[in-house]
């Protein structure tokens, strides 16, 4: 018999190392490569089965309601496969989410916790999908949902559904958040954004990696300039976090982070972070924490 509940379960976020945007898609989306690095800092979600077939969250998330939010359009799908699948209505789920990620922050929070509620999920309803259709199943809901059910740090193309494993130092970061939310839509259709950046190969980020052990020297962010020139928070984290090593922006914003090679050096510049940010440090993951937990019982691959 499958548990009755999860809980406790981590949606940790991601970091962009780099952001390129290569070009544009004919419906308007854009090219972009990018390594996807993640964190152990995150939303935290509970999942409980219900019998009556409803998704139900349980926790309110200001300006988002449940039916709008990535986690209850997540499990819908997940249950229109189920009933496709088995020929018989999916169980239903209540979902609790502790938040902790901001809104808007680059750091990929709505689309972990789609992410986990769907591993969780598949799991609890025992759907049985493997881990290449569950990416399938979140893509059309968020670029980044496939990255995080993948599970492990990845050099990603295309809208970013493209995913190669890729290498990363470990590492400590510190996060900035410079309290304000960037709709990744305005950063997009922003009319002085470049979008003609040269395609690299996956082995030149690991080559600058292992000659250097500098998780930002490598390539930069595109989406940054027309962040900060919008966002004049985001602009002043960055010249801030700036004067302590490398400081790039995440994703399409606003979190601005730097890596440091130990804790100490992440706990110094915490310390003396201006006390208008909301700031952390994390430590760099190998492996999404559900796959440890999920594959106990050989769930997801
Ligand atoms: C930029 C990235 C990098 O990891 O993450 P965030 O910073 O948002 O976390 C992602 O590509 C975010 O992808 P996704 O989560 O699907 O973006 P959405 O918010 O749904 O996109 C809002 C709008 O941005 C534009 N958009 C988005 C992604 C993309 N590759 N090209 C685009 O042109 C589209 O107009 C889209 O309608
Ligand atoms: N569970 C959720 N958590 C956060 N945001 C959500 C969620 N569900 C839907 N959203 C919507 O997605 C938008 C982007 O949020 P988020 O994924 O946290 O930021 P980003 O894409 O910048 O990393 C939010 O502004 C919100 O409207």
């Amino acid at each position: 018999m499958p548990p009755r509940s999860l809980h406790d379960c981590p949606a940790p976020a991601k970091l962009n190392l780099f952001l390129h945007v290569n070009g544009r898609r004919d419906d308007g989306y854009h090219l972009l490569q990018t390594v996807f690095q993640l964190v152990d800092h995150g939303d935290t979600l509970h999942f409980d089965v219900r019998d009556d077939g409803q998704v139900r969250r349980t926790t309110d998330l200001p300006g988002v309601p449940a039916e709008h939010d990535l986690v209850v359009r997540a499990l819908r799908l997940l249950q229109a496969e189920f009933a496709r699948r088995h020929g018989r209505p999916a169980p239903g789920l209540d979902v609790a989410i502790d938040k902790r990620l901001p809104m808007g922050g680059g750091l990929g929070g709505g689309s972990s916790d789609a992410a986990t509620a769907l591993m969780a999920a598949n799991h609890l309803w025992q759907a049985g999908l493997n881990r290449d259709e569950l990416m399938a199943l979140g893509l059309p809901l968020g670029a980044d949902i496939p990255f995080f059910i993948f599970g492990q740090n990845a050099f990603a193309e295309g809208v970013g559904e493209r995913l190669q494993p890729v290498d990363t130092a470990d590492c400590w970061y510190v996060v900035i958040e410079p309290g304000v939310a960037v709709p990744t839509a305005a950063i997009f259709c922003a009319r002085d954004l470049t979008r003609d950046t040269k395609p690299v190969r996956i082995a030149d980020f690991s080559r600058h990696l292992m000659s250097q052990q500098d998780q930002l020297g490598f390539g930069k962010n595109d989406l940054q300039a027309v962040a900060t020139q919008l966002f004049p928070p985001v602009a002043e984290a960055v010249e801030w976090l700036g004067s302590y090593g490398h400081a790039r922006m995440t994703g399409s914003g606003s979190c601005v982070f730097s890596a440091f090679a130990d804790e100490a050096g992440a706990t110094a510049v915490l310390a003396v972070v201006p006390g208008k940010w909301v700031a952390w440090k994390a430590k760099s993951l190998v492996r999404h924490p559900m796959h440890g937990r999920l594959q106990v019982d050989g769930v997801i691959e």
